[in-house]
Parts: structure tokens; C-alpha cells; sequence
């Protein structure tokens, strides 16, 4: 057999490593290699780069994979695997142990162990731990002994592990976060079922997993392939439609095509009927779902349940509120509309409530009002709660940086969004508060773009907030629902239980606003001439693909010379890809807003040119400095280094308003360009002008919602272009899909067992039985206050 191709190495240093996923740059002086293109070149240096773990410097290894050309770096060895070639000799053997690799051992222990067990130590103690106990030097116990023999073996078991999976087809970045989802138990776990694989690992699917599982001799009808399946298709079906569950028939035509076999239905239903008994998929009536989206919207339902029936509220006395009310009046100059007045007093009078209305109809008018009437009826000082900002026990939330940062402008006090309230710790992937961690000091909150909320987060919301007593949510019901599964909003406008006033008139100075006009005329799905007209804040241009960006690019100059700053200009698209996707027309925008030139810096990154000055956006929450999903900055420096090896690397300074953030280049994964931006990026953000292609190539895309949600995000102008018949198909197409969510039933079922008695007053918020943490653990035996799972399985 040929050998593989190889390059043994010394290593020398770590340039980059990213924890998250072990990308790693490093480099090596070649030893030896039977790599054509540096057989050659013994003894000079090599950088090395894939994913793989930290390694120790000066120790050598011998790499496996490909030779790849860097159009900066030159010549770099892509690496697929690797393994540690063990030390030779007693130098070898201290030298390798003292590394700093095994935590505690230095150059005197090491010495002291290959003077004990020679110079096979290395193997000996990998074998047993027990080789160690009676290691002759101070302070040495069997401990010690065992960790260093764990940490020796872990080393070696992963390089196995890694060459292992990489020569079944999993790239190491896969083997990576295989190896660190299992660890020693690797071999044993992916050997049994490989299957759970799919379940266990973020970011590897079904199909990889399922041809791994036949090349180590799994039958295509193994019930374990069938019940991966079964897992897979529901989370697939759920993330990718926003659904919380699925129905009987749903799941057969998806588990077909993706089973691929001919299996019985009854083979099928029997294997769903052992996972429902197992806990794993949880079945109400004929829909299914997982512990993961079923025990989220538990946890919804259960807590709003609790905060109603804990509630002590009591009614405001008609004089009361008349002054409440008269107070906030002469506060802020305006006289409040009936609806207004209702959705004021619905707020100081009960625990949970929901106030939406479209663009214009005075949502933030009432916040104001409501913050206004919850300081006098708690006689608290607005200057000391502004003061307090986010210690405040009343706090005002969104689920975006750009929507807290308009919430707080728009009412003069702090707000946050939701990750940062709850303090999302990006290395244990969760958040700091939750149901054991609770934030015990706020008692009022009011969320606002209530309508991006998915499960997840407002149960990861509610069950930190133990002690709310008021809830308010608010948001435009119209607009796009959460990018994850739910429909939260619109289901807690369902519940009669729950108050909510739905503001529904548009006000003096909005009504001039054809915007707004045409908001509510979208809205209802009325077209009427008024859509083509051009009037002084609105205008549609028709277009077509082909000449799309170069119109848009046109509108975007005239905008610049008549003063407006890029900052005010915002092209919304529905679609990435496409000549006229975001994309391009962020590669043709930046060409207008901020052309190449010698005084500003660039850099390459995954294909794309940043430069100085451009606009970019944020694409993931980093509560840790302060920037989440969607904020928008400009570059303001790119630096380039050189190392003593002459490799080169950037650092982009970004500056979202006054926070500088420091992005290195393996960094800029979160950024993009943002001339052009996805109308679901841009909810919870308003710009002065607003200019939303609308095209047939856009073809799925084209919605309702998503025309509704892009062209209320304008504020002074908005250019919609495109082609006349695109514009009316999304405007009548009222929202392809009603998602399917549970959380409606687990309401009524909620009130039916209240009906019976069974309060929930007085019982623990997250009772033991809803352990969220370890919801892939559940048991259907845990759910009976929810066992309204009546009627059998009918498909
Ligand atoms: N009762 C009222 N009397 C007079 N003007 C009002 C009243 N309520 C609201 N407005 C005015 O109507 C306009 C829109 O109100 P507001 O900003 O509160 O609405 P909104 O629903 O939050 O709008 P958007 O969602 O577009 O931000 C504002 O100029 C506001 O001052």
C-alpha cells in the first residue's frame, strides 16, 4: 500500500487558535515529509493550519493532508489529521512531559519519571497509572499518578480519535466537536450508535452521520437509523418552519424521503411509540414534538399562568386613574386617545398584558404613559430609576441592540436587550440567569418587538423572573414572527386570559405619513393605485433584475448629494444570493459609499473586501463587549501585521457608536457588509431611508409579512423598486405558512386543570419537574400537569 502522504515536524508555535472550534494556525520547522512539494525543503519552516487541538511547542508530530496555496501566505499543509510522534529517548521522553502540556509536571517530576520507568515511560504510564503510584519524589500521590496518566491518554486517544473520523469522512472540525462532545468514550459511543451523533453534535446532520454509521456496517434498516431519523426530521421540520411540532403526516412524507427504504408503517409507528415512551419525542394527540420546543413553551404558559394567579393586583379606582392619567397628560402635552387611556390602564391593573398596533398608532406614546403611571402608583422617582439604569427594578427590554437602543431614546430611560439582561455566557453556551439564578430584584418589565421572541428565549426570560408582577409586551403582530420556532406573540394574542389592546389609529402627524398609509394599506392587503403614485416620502421605480443594482446604486448617490449620510440610507432585500441579492448589491453599494482608495486600508476576508469607513453588521450576539445580532458599525481602522515568520494578519477596529470592538480576522465571520441588509436582520431597527427591492426572482420570499416588516422600518422615505407584479404578489400573499405551536392548547389545557382546582398559586415557579437544563433526558411520566394529550396516535 502507498504511504500516505505526510510532514513530520517540529512544532514551533500556536499563530492562532480559536477555542470555540479548535481552528488552528500554527507553525512547524519540517523534518521530514514525503510531500512532493517539500522534500526539498527540510528544515525551513511551514505553516500548518485545520482543526486540531492545542499542541506542545518543540515536540514533534507528524501531519497528514494536502498542500493548499494562500493567496497571501503562499504555501500552507491543510491538515486532516495528525498524530504526536511519541518521544524517543529519555531526552524525549522529559522534554515531552515537561512541555506544559500535563498540568503540574515540570523538568524536575519529569526527570524523576524517566529516571523511574525509563524510556518507555510514556507508553507504561498510558497503560496503567499504577506505574506512577511510587514515583520516588516529595509531595507525589496516586492523584497526581492518575491525572497525568488520564491527561497522557486523553492526548493520544483524541489524535486516534481524529484520525479515526477523518479517514470515515467527517472533516476535523467535526472530529473535533465529536471528540469534545465524548471524549475518552468516543470509540465505544459513535461504535454502538453512531446515530446519536446527529443528536448530541451541533452542526453535523442525519446524512453524514448515516453514511458514516453504513460504512462501519449499519443496515439502512437498523431501528436506530430509523429512530434518528424520526429526531431529525421533527427538529429539521421545526427549525426550518418555525413550527414547535409536526403532524402524523408531515412526518411520514418527510421520513420516507429521507429513510429511503422500504419500511412498514407500523415498523415506523412502533419506533415512535418507544421514543414517546423514552421521553425523547413528546406527543399531543396527533402532533409531535421535541422536549426541547415542547418544555420551552411549558415553561411560557406555566409561568404567565403563575404570575396571574400570584398576582395580588387590585383594580385602580376610576378617580385614581382620572388623576393617574390627567398627571401624564400635562407631562408630555397630549391627550390621550380611548384605546390609549384602556391600554394605560390594562397596564397598571394586571400581571400580564399585551399592547400592539401597527406603525404610528402610539405604542411608544403608551410606554411612556404606562412607565409614567407605574412610577406614581409605586411612588417611585423617575430620575432615580433613570438613574438606576439597569439595577432599576423596573426594566425596559428587546430582543436587539438597535431596538433597546430606540426604546431607551425614545423614552428617556435605560433599556436593554434580553441577552444582556440575562447575561449570556458564550462559553457554557447559556445564560448566567435562569431559573436557579434567578433576577429576584425586578418586578416590572416591558418588552418591546415582542414579536421577534421565539420560545427559547421567552422562557429563558420568564423563568428568570420569579418575581415579576408586570409583564408588559408589546409589538406589531403584523410583522415577521421570530427567526427560531414559535409564534409566541401571536399565540398570547389568542388566550382570552390575557389582556391586550390592540391600538389600531393612526395619529395626526403620522397620518400625513404615506409610509404609514401604506403600512396599514399593506397591512390588510388593500392595493390600490396609491401603492405607484409618487408622493413626497415614497416612490416605486420599476426595475428589473437585471438593472436593479445599478438603480438602486443611482438612488443611493442622488441621496449622498443631497447631504444624507450612509448612516441614513438602508437597502433591505429578502435573499442573499442572486444579482440582485445582498450580496451584490452590497458589492456594487460599496463602490458608492465608500469607493477603494489609497488612504484607506482593506483586507480580504472569506472573499470579501472590507475597507476602512465601511458600514458593517453585526450577525451574533456578543453580550460580553456590548454588540449583538443586527447592531450596525463602520470600520474605522484595519491594521495589518507582519510576524518574524512573515505572516501576515489583520485586526479590524469597529465602532458601533461610542464601543470600539477589536475583530481579528477569524472574527469577522460575525461581520458583514451593511449597505444592503435582510429584512429579518433589520426588524427591530428604523432608518431615515429606506429602499426595498422587491423582484420576482425573489420568487418564495415574497410575503406579506416580510413587505410589511421591510417598509416600516423607514422613517422619512421609502423607495420600493422593482416590478409592479412582484410588489402585488408579496402584498396578497398573506403569509404562506400558520405556524403550528402547542402553546395555545397548553393554555386551555392549563385553565381547564385550574377549573378543576388545581392551582398553580403557591407552587414553585419551575417546578422539579420541568428540568430544562436536561431536557433530552425528559419522561413522559414528568408532564401530567400538561397530560392533555388526549386521543391516540390516529395516523
Ligand atoms: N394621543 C396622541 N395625541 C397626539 N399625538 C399622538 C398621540 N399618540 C401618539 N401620537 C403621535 O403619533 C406619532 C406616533 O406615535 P408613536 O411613536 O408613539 O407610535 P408607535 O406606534 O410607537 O410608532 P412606531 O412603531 O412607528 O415607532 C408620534 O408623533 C406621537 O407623538
Amino acid at each position: 500500500m502507498e504511504e500516505a502522504l505526510f510532514v513530520k515536524g517540529m512544532y514551533l508555535q500556536t499563530i492562532f487558535f480559536n477555542e470555540s472550534n479548535s481552528y488552528h494556525v500554527g507553525r512547524i520547522q519540517i523534518l521530514e515529509t514525503n510531500q512532493p512539494e517539500f522534500v526539498d525543503k527540510i528544515g525551513t519552516s511551514l505553516m500548518v493550519v485545520g482543526f486540531f487541538p492545542i499542541l506542545a511547542e518543540d515536540e514533534e508530530y507528524r501531519f497528514f493532508g494536502t498542500v493548499v496555496t494562500h493567496e497571501k501566505y503562499g504555501m500552507q499543509y491543510q491538515v486532516t489529521s495528525y498524530q504526536s510522534e511519541l518521544p524517543e529517548g529519555r531526552a524525549g521522553v522529559i522534554s515531552y512531559l515537561s512541555s506544559g502540556l500535563f498540568r503540574g509536571i515540570g523538568e524536575k517530576t519529569a526527570t524523576a519519571i524517566a529516571d523511574h520507568l525509563g524510556d518507555e515511560a510514556i507508553e507504561k504510564i498510558i497503560d496503567s497509572a499504577e506505574v506512577l503510584y511510587d514515583l520516588p519524589i516529595g509531595r507525589w500521590n496516586r492523584d497526581k499518578a492518575h491525572e497525568l496518566h488520564d491527561q497522557l491518554r486523553e492526548h493520544h486517544g483524541l489524535e486516534k480519535v481524529l484520525a479515526y473520523l477523518t479517514s470515515h469522512g467527517f472533516t476535523t472540525k467535526m472530529a473535533m466537536k465529536i471528540y469534545n462532545q465524548y471524549h475518552e468514550a468516543t470509540f465505544d459511543k459513535i461504535n454502538e450508535n453512531p446515530y446519536q451523533i446527529a443528536s448530541d453534535v451541533d452542526g453535523i446532520g442525519f446524512a453524514k452521520v448515516d453514511a458514516f454509521a453504513q460504512t462501519i456496517g449499519f443496515d439502512k434498516h437498523h431501528p436506530k437509523r430509523i429512530e434518528q431519523a424520526i429526531l431529525y426530521v421533527i427538529s429539521r421540520h421545526c427549525m426550518q418552519n418555525g413550527d414547535t411540532c409536526i403532524n402524523g403526516e408531515q412526518i411520514f412524507d418527510l421520513l420516507y424521503k429521507q429513510l429511503n427504504i422500504d419500511v412498514s408503517r407500523s415498523e415506523i409507528l412502533a419506533q415512535i411509540e418507544a421514543l414517546v415512551e423514552s421521553g425523547k419525542v413528546i406527543r399531543i394527540a396527533d402532533l409531535l414534538t421535541l422536549p426541547i420546543f415542547f418544555y420551552a413553551e411549558v415553561g411560557i404558559e406555566r409561568q404567565i399562568s403563575y404570575y396571574q394567579q400570584a398576582s395580588t393586583l387590585e383594580a385602580v379606582s376610576d378617580l385614581q386613574f382620572s388623576k393617574i392619567r390627567k398627571r401624564t397628560e400635562k407631562a408630555f402635552g397630549i391627550v390621550y386617545a380611548d384605546l390609549q387611556v384602556e391600554a394605560m390602564r390594562m397596564a397598571l391593573e394586571n400581571p400580564v398584558c399585551i399592547l400592539t398596533g401597527g406603525p404610528g398608532t402610539g405604542k411608544t406614546t403608551v410606554i411612556r404613559g404606562i412607565l409614567n403611571a407605574l412610577f406614581h402608583i409605586y411612588h417611585l422617582d423617575a430620575d432615580e430609576i433613570a438613574e438606576a439604569g439597569e439595577k432599576a427594578e423596573i426594566q425596559l427590554l428587546a430582543p436587539t441592540g438597535r431596538a433597546a437602543k430606540r426604546m431607551s431614546e425614545s423614552t428617556g430611560f435605560h433599556a436593554q436587550t434580553i441577552h444582556r439582561f440575562l447575561k449570556w455566557d458564550k462559553h457554557e453556551d447559556r445564560f448566567f440567569h435562569n431559573d436557579e439564578n434567578p433576577i429576584e430584584d425586578v418586578n416590572m418589565i416591558i418588552v418591546d418587538e415582542s414579536s421577534m421572541m421565539d420560545v427559547w428565549l421567552m422562557n429563558a426570560l420568564l423563568r428568570s423572573l420569579p418575581n415579576l408582577q408586570h409583564l408588559i409586551l408589546v409589538g406589531d403582530a403584523d410583522q415577521l414572527p421570530s427567526v427560531q420556532p414559535g409564534n409566541v406573540l401571536y399565540d398570547l394574542l389568542q388566550i382570552d386570559s390575557i389582556p391586550k389592546v390592540s391600538l389600531n389609529m393612526v395619529f395626526r402627524q403620522a397620518k400625513e405619513s404615506t409610509i404609514i398609509n401604506i403600512a396599514h394599506h399593506i397591512r390588510t392587503g388593500t392595493i390600490d393605485g396609491e401603492l405607484f403614485e409618487k408622493k413626497h416620502d415614497y416612490s416605486f421605480i420599476p426595475t428589473n433584475t437585471m438593472t436593479t443594482s445599478k438603480a438602486i446604486a443611482k438612488i443611493c448617490e442622488n441621496a449622498l448629494s443631497k447631504g444624507y449620510r450612509e448612516t441614513d440610507i438602508q437597502v433591505l432585500a429578502p435573499m442573499y444570493k442572486g444579482s440582485a441579492g445582498i450580496n451584490q448589491l452590497n458589492a456594487d453599494l460599496q463602490e458608492v459609499f465608500n469607493p477603494a482608495d489609497d488612504e484607506k486600508n482593506e483586507a480580504v476576508i472569506y472573499q470579501v473586501t472590507y475597507r476602512e469607513r465601511d458600514k458593517v453588521l453585526q450577525l451574533k450576539n456578543m453580550p460580553d463587549v456590548n454588540v449583538f445580532n443586527g447592531d450596525i458599525g463602520t470600520i474605522y481602522r484595519i491594521e495589518h501585521t507582519v510576524d518574524e515568520f512573515g505572516v501576515e494578519s489583520a485586526t479590524f477596529e469597529i465602532h458601533f457608536d461610542e464601543n470600539v470592538v477589536l475583530y481579528s480576522q477569524s472574527d469577522m465571520d460575525m461581520i458583514q457588509l451593511a449597505y444592503c441588509i435582510s429584512i429579518h436582520k433589520s426588524q427591530g431597527s428604523e432608518f431615515p431611508i429606506v429602499i426595498v427591492p422587491v423582484l420576482q426572482s425573489y420568487s418564495i420570499m415574497l410575503y406579506r409579512k416580510l413587505i410589511y416588516t421591510a417598509i416600516t422600518r423607514a422613517k422619512q422615505s421609502l423607495i420600493v423598486c422593482g416590478e409592479m407584479d412582484a410588489y402585488k404578489l408579496a402584498i396578497n400573499r398573506d403569509s404562506t405558512h400558520k405556524r403550528q405551536t402547542l402553546l395555545q392548547d397548553m393554555f386551555k389545557s392549563s385553565e381547564a386543570a385550574t377549573d378543576e382546582g388545581k392551582s398553580l398559586v403557591g407552587a414553585p415557579i419551575v417546578d422539579e419537574d420541568i428540568p430544562f437544563d436536561s431536557i433530552g433526558e425528559m419522561g413522559m411520566e414528568n408532564v401530567t400537569p400538561y397530560d392533555f394529550l388526549e386521543g391516540d396516535i390516529s395516523w
